[in-house]
């Protein structure tokens, strides 16, 4: 599967207020490397989808800049550089899981790729369901599926909010093991809003554990466990030391939270 030279993801001074007042992102200064996963880790309402959006080019930042290889967000999404994969994978129902791919390579002007689809369905295990509708899948499959759509465009870019949120465990575990080595050969520079420690250090080589909100980084931690991680590493004595001070920054960032102490 060919492939577009890696792109690191600069935040410079990343600022943002909602409409109604609401800050969600203090100024963020952080570089992620080309080619890393980085998962982000933080109390529910921090502000993880926020800067997942900014990063996306879905929304304007207050101040600051995103900045993907040199170029903002929405010129990078228009090249069809930046992929997102949601907790509800949101597949059009009337598609067949074939069409529902190659969708995204037509929604991002890129020529139809009938190879690259039926590669990307193998890969994610979905090989013989190509002209299944999404009602006929389970969730675990849907939620695959819209893994190789996101990586159908060759993305340089792939951001995932919860995209386990809604399956089993085992399912969870599964796809923790199964699809880090899908988005790795490509290149691509990955961010994983997740809400389970475990899961972070399972998939991801870089922890970002971010305060109640607004947002801020409490702790930036390496994951340097080799890939491909079986599931037995989560009983390793390096993987849970990297799980406990995950757990740890995000404790002592709720304890540090000024909004929080006032209450
Ligand atoms: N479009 C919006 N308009 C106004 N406020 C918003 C908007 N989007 C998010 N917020 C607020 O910004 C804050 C951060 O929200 P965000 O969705 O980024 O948090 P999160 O860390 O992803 O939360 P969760 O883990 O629960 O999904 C919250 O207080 C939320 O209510």
């Amino acid at each position: 599967m060919p492939d577009r030279p890696p792109a690191p993801i600069t935040c410079t001074g990343l600022a943002k207020t909602h409409d109604n007042g609401v800050i969600a992102l203090e100024p963020l200064d952080v570089t992620f490397a080309p080619g890393q996963t980085t998962a982000l880790v933080g109390p529910s309402g921090c502000g993880k989808s926020t800067l997942l959006r900014l990063v996306a080019g879905l929304d304007q930042p207050s101040a600051g800049q995103v900045s993907i290889a040199g170029l903002p967000p929405a010129r990078q999404a228009a090249k069809g550089a930046i992929a997102m994969a949601f907790q509800d994978p949101s597949l059009l129902p009337w598609l067949t899981l074939r069409r529902n791919i190659a969708l995204a390579r037509k929604l991002a002007r890129q020529p139809a790729d009938p190879r690259l689809v039926d590669e990307l369905i193998g890969l994610v295990g979905l090989e013989g369901f190509q002209e299944t509708r999404p009602a006929a899948l389970s969730g675990g499959m849907r939620q695959r599926a819209a893994i190789a759509r996101a990586l159908a465009t060759r993305p340089q870019v792939l951001l995932l909010d919860e995209p386990f949120g809604a399956l089993d465990e085992l399912t969870r575990r599964q796809l923790a093991r199964d699809l880090p080595p899908l988005w790795q050969p490509l290149g691509t520079t990955t961010l994983l809003v997740t809400h389970s420690v475990d899961e972070a250090v399972l998939l991801s080589d870089r922890i970002l554990v971010l305060s109640p909100r607004p947002a801020r980084v409490v702790a930036d931690l390496p994951v340097p466990l080799p890939h491909p991680r079986p599931v037995q590493v989560t009983e390793s004595a390096a993987f849970r030391r990297i799980a406990a001070q995950a757990l740890a920054a995000l404790a002592q960032g709720v304890a540090d939270s000024p909004a929080l102490a006032a209450q």
